[in-house]
């Protein structure tokens, strides 16, 4: 495991997006994980800004979200599609055949969770997955109390995320329940992953997964047996984590 502890969230999103960046040029037919809430936003700024720039091209990378909610349309201004096509897809050359997001309006989500590791496995597996994590310490919608073994599913969201959710809807009551998510075995397959944290309020779970027991009670825990994870958190996620002690025994 290695930590990036930077100072604020601009950088957060600079060194984030670095990481990303330097894969694409690295392999412009990468496989990126992406994910959703406030947190990546000012890491897609900078994908976009790079890609402006011309130093990347996204022409023949292919995506896969981590998530979705249940039962809400691509066109529905809350869907995790809609928020990906405005924060990055309609922003630089990705060919729209190339992104996965689940799909939270299928007939059988079952077979669209099959279908989806499928699909990822098809393409040799993720290269990079990108993660934020829920003050829960959830990455994905993989809630406290998940199975370690579980592959995309069908999840039921904790009352703690839909609290927090709900600042992006008109009222709580809005916030789906469910969702479909990759599970932790589909995260872990990943050839390398970047968590991103910022602000106090995740210092705790930072703090949890860094330190604490390997356990589904925290399910970012689990990265901590991931052979290349990066956490790349500001100073306030960080703020209760003993660096140089850190230094020591994970670099
Ligand atoms: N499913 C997403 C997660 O992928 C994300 O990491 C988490 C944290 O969101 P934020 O970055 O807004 O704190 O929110 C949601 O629940």
């Amino acid at each position: 495991m290695k930590i990036i502890c930077v100072n604020d969230y601009d950088d957060m999103s600079k060194k984030s997006a670095d990481i990303v960046v330097s894969q694409i040029i690295l392999n412009p037919e990468s496989v990126l994980g992406l994910a959703t809430g406030s947190t990546p936003i000012g890491m897609y700024k900078q994908l976009v800004k790079a890609y402006e720039d011309g130093h990347i091209d996204f022409e023949k990378i292919t995506t896969f979200n981590l998530d979705e909610y249940f039962n809400i349309d691509k066109t529905n201004k809350q869907s995790y599609y809609y928020y990906m096509k405005k924060n990055l897809f309609e922003k630089v050359n990705i060919n729209m055949e190339n992104i996965n997001i689940p799909n939270g309006m299928a007939d059988n989500i079952d077979e669209e969770c099959l279908e989806y590791e499928k699909k990822i496995r098809d393409k040799g597996g993720v290269d990079i997955q990108v993660l934020g994590i829920g003050r829960n310490g959830h990455i994905g919608f993989n809630e406290p109390d998940i199975k370690f073994e579980a592959l995309t599913h069908m999840v039921k969201l904790d009352e703690q995320t839909i609290k927090d959710n709900s600042r992006f809807f008109d009222s709580i009551d809005e916030v789906p329940t469910t969702a479909i998510s990759m599970g932790i075995k589909t995260i872990m397959r990943a050839k390398k992953i970047v968590l991103l944290a910022s602000g106090k309020e995740k210092a705790e779970c930072i703090y949890e997964a860094i330190y604490g027991n390997i356990t589904p009670n925290l399910p970012a825990s689990v990265l901590q047996l991931h052979p290349d994870v990066i956490f790349v958190i500001d100073k306030q996620a960080g703020s209760k984590l003993n660096l140089e002690e850190i230094d020591k025994q994970y670099l």
